[in-house]
């Protein structure tokens, strides 16, 4: 997939929205704007009027910008409800959500919560669960990259907030139309299936920095440099499932491995800054690597300071996630931070919704955490709490459904 693929997804009213907004991915900006938008008195701004189109190759909120606020969820089918009603439910929810996305209200019972609000780069995106293949006698379908993730030594893993048979990623640049479509899909879900869990997360707001840049975490750092990047020769083969893949379901679609981890952010608030800078091995102000140049200057992994130690100390994070590190394993990172208020020892329950997305887990984040569980530096400060991995189907073409292929094949 080229950038130019990406653009033409995206319906961006102005490239200055996109702008605005950090295109963490490189996206172009179009020029089509959405209709509410066009010249009428109550023209929406370009964060209101921009939209990502539901049908395409590739499902919408994989390599689309990080919206300023997302909602994930995964919800169970229900006692009795197998692989007919799990069609029926994909095949509503997919509508549902390509009218939602192009900013229209969710049908008859629309609620009018988003009634003022165009699309706000809304996007809506499905997975299954490994329990899934097993509710709707697909087992034999399954993958082998939905195996169970390895249990990690520093796993605090909650099972009531893990897992599930279906998942929803909703993002969007308003936080009303996010929680409408949520609603709306909770809704649609009818008798087929019911709510496992759910959780709230948010990055910036688009126009909230004097020019794009690279999301910040709540520990102050920017995150997300190292993702690959769409203009990269192997960008598409490290994200998306190949064609000739033994579950051609599957072919074009993406893995999500969705991790709740907590920030201790008390233990994390009393590091010096160099201490921080270290965990990391990345200047906290812009990013650069502490080897120097800018954000996107390669880091000196092999240089070494006056008293003759490692610049980028052996055990920072960085270094260990890094590719070269891992035998090539990559993924794309594109998570939501989150604050859930004071946690029941009084400290902050925030952290970061880690969703990260590859063509096969055990070729991104399984070795990759491996080795983090193994040695990083920023283990002190972190704590896994929920965990989820999910198949994500390709995405739909217009009249088809997203799963289609699966669930009819
Ligand atoms: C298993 C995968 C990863 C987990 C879990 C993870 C958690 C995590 N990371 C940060 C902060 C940063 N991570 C950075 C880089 C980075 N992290 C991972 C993987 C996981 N991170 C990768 C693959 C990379 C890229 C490495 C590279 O290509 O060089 C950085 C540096 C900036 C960047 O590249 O994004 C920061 C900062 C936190 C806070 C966190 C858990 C809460
Ligand atoms: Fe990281």
């Amino acid at each position: 997939m080229s950038d130019t693929d990406i653009s033409r997804r995206r319906l961006l009213g102005t490239a200055g929205a996109a702008g605005a907004a950090g295109l963490v991915l490189g996206a172009g900006g179009g020029a089509l704007g959405h209709a509410a938008a066009a010249g009428s008195p109550t023209a929406l701004s370009t964060v209101g009027s921009t939209s990502v189109a539901f049908h395409g190759e590739h499902q919408a909120g994989i390599t689309d910008r990080q919206q300023s606020h997302g909602r994930l969820a995964a919800f169970d089918l229900a006692p009795g409800a197998g692989r007919r009603e799990a069609a029926a439910l994909m095949r509503r929810w997919s509508a549902l959500a390509a009218e939602l996305m192009a900013g229209r209200p969710a049908g008859d019972g629309d609620t009018g919560v988003a009634l003022d609000a165009g699309p706000c780069s809304l996007t809506v995106t499905f997975g299954f669960g490994r329990s899934f293949f097993d509710r709707t006698g697909l087992t034999a379908a399954r993958p082998e990259q939905l195996d169970p993730l390895p249990v990690f030594s520093a796993d605090r893993i909650d099972p009531k907030r893990s897992e599930g048979d279906l998942w929803v990623q909703i993002g969007a640049d308003d936080a009303l139309v996010a929680f409408h479509a949520l609603h709306a899909i909770r809704r649609a879900a009818g008798q087929a299936a019911g709510p496992r869990w759910e959780m709230g997360g948010f990055n910036r707001s688009p126009g909230a920095t004097g020019q794009p840049m690279t999301a910040r975490n709540l520990m102050g750092q920017i995150d997300g440099t190292g993702n690959p990047k769409p203009s990269e020769p192997d960008f598409r083969q490290r994200v998306f499932v190949p064609r000739d893949t033994e579950h051609a379901w599957m072919a074009g679609g993406s893995y999500a491995v969705v991790r709740r981890i907590r920030m201790l952010l008390d233990d994390w608030e009393r590091l010096a800054p160099d201490a921080q800078e270290k965990v990391i091995g990345r200047r906290k102000s812009d990013g650069a690597p502490l080897t120097g140049g800018t954000e996107t200057t390669e880091p000196d992994l092999e240089a070494v300071g006056p008293d003759g130690s490692l610049v980028i100390p052996a055990n920072a994070h960085a270094r260990i996630s890094a590719p070269e590190q891992n035998g090539g394993a990559a993924m794309l990172r594109r998570p939501f931070s989150y604050h859930d208020g004071p946690g029941e020892d009084g400290a902050p329950d925030a952290g970061l919704l880690f969703v990260c997305w590859q063509a096969d887990p055990l070729r991104g984040f399984v070795p990759v955490q491996r080795k983090l569980d193994r040695g990083d530096a920023l283990s002190a400060f972190i704590r896994h709490e929920a965990s989820g991995l999910f198949a994500v189907p390709p995405g739909a073409a217009e009249g088809e459904y997203v799963g289609q292929r699966l669930l009819e094949g």
